[in-house]
């Protein structure tokens, strides 16, 4: 067993008395000890807190967002909590058991699942309205459990985390398809030990890596030079400027899309939690084609200033858990680089955060998206793309072929970058549309 620190051991005792196991989730997030102590509040805090929404739905929810992704791990891992929650067990047959209120939520988990940016008021008075309608309360609620889920299919596949010992696919054959019984002995502990064995979505194509022939990566001393050179540079650019440096970021991105077909043979046993499978991503820049929604400036709606606090008023303090989440995981850094030490890595983890929210139409006005181009290579990109956007197409292979200088414990930092930016940019469009509708 490899060494772990005495904070993630700690902390993964105690995910393991909450959930009567210690899944591979929280395992890779060890790595990061101090977000996966705030991840593990907080998903905790949705899951089984005070909140307006019954514990059964709140899993039933969970299930319906992994769906989205057709992320199997995280669905098997809701639909035994769900049951433990005493949930009825005929909801598991799929959406047309379910009751209508929580079916009416699907529309809104589609949308903000792959194309935030069409979520507008009119989905939110269609819920809050009629017969068994919606509160805002439990409208917040669900939308911060859709969009962390969603988010953490993202996370899953970007770090390839294998299916749970027990659930079918699971890398051990073993015989038990539920949870271990309450009181069982608990396992020892392990130490993070991402991608051991093969990726959890196995069928999928690599389709990353049939893009392009290898790619020469720049590699991290490069890297460190280009940060450096940006550091010392002086110009300012005009705000027309950044706007145009904004749109090319964005357009180019269109260029990284899948080659190969979507994955719409949806698995048998997950295929009744989802509706609508062709609904998927679409580039933000293409959007235009049927409609004329304009990019979401962080200046005019941001987290700090707004969505915070709106949060905060309709779901007790989430807004708090929220935010130490995100300022957790847009502020880590160890200081290294590869195997370099006492490196400012902060350039390019704000490239890749802001490269995320990019492929969602939101705009840092302040940042010179030029950045981004210099310090993310096109691999880099279309990793993160697709962990974002398509998770359900990432495979291992994906995982090991991007960022081949770089230690395990950042290639799960990149992804735990890519969760909290896309959980970010969900949370931004959906309570953008909830102030709208309340004012
Ligand atoms: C994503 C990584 C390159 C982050 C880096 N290891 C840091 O400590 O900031």
């Amino acid at each position: 067993m490899g060494q772990i620190g005495r904070d993630t051991h700690m902390l993964f005792i105690d995910a393991f008395l909450q959930n009567n196991r210690l899944d591979h989730v929280t395992q890779v997030m060890g790595y990061h000890p101090t977000y996966l102590d705030i991840f593990l509040r907080t998903q905790n805090f949705i899951l089984r807190g005070d909140g307006p929404l019954p514990y059964d739905y709140r899993h039933f929810i969970a299930i319906m967002a992994a769906g989205r992704h057709q992320c199997s791990y995280l669905i098997n891992l809701q639909k035994q909590e769900f049951l433990l929650q005493g949930g009825d067990h005929t909801w598991l047959k799929g959406l047309s058991r379910i009751p209508q209120k929580l079916r009416d939520l699907y529309d809104i988990n589609k949308i903000l699942a792959h194309r935030p940016w069409l979520l507008n008021k009119s989905h939110i008075e269609k819920l809050t309205k009629g017969k068994d309608s919606w509160s805002l309360a439990e409208v917040v609620h669900a939308i911060v459990l859709l969009a962390h889920f969603h988010s953490l299919s993202s996370f899953v596949f970007g770090c390839g985390v294998n299916e749970e010992l027990d659930q079918d696919g699971g890398h051990h054959n073993g015989s038990s398809d539920s949870a271990p019984p309450l009181g069982s002995s608990p396992r020892s502990v392990p130490s993070p030990t991402p991608l051991s064995t093969g990726p959890s979505n196995r069928d999928a194509e690599p389709w990353l890596a049939s893009m392009s022939p290898v790619e020469q990566e720049v590699g991290v001393d490069m890297l460190m030079q280009r940060m450096k050179s940006l550091s010392e540079r002086a110009e300012e650019f005009s705000q027309e400027e950044k706007t145009k440096r904004f749109e090319h970021v964005e357009n180019q991105s269109v260029e990284l899309s899948p080659g190969l077909e979507p994955l719409t043979q949806l698995k048998a046993d997950i295929g009744h939690f989802v509706d609508d499978p062709t609904f998927l991503y679409q580039d933000f820049a293409r959007r235009g084609e049927v409609s004329d929604i304009p990019t979401f400036r962080v200046q005019d709606y941001s987290w700090d200033d707004h969505g915070y606090s709106l949060v905060n008023r309709l779901y007790n303090d989430v807004g708090n858990l929220l935010d130490e989440k995100f300022k957790t995981a847009y502020n880590l850094t160890y200081y290294t680089m590869g195997g370099r030490k006492d490196v400012d890595t902060s350039r390019f983890r704000r490239a890749i955060w802001n490269y995320i929210q990019c492929m969602f139409g939101i705009r840092h006005d302040d940042y010179d998206y030029g950045e981004v181009n210099q310090l993310l290579e096109r691999s880099l990109k279309a990793f993160i793309k697709s962990a974002c956007c398509y998770p359900e197409r990432v495979t291992k292979k994906d995982y090991d072929r991007v960022l081949r200088e770089f230690r395990h414990s950042e290639k799960v930092h990149v992804n735990l970058m890519v969760l909290e930016a896309r959980m970010q940019a969900e949370l931004l469009y959906a309570l953008r549309a909830i102030m709208r509708y309340m004012t």
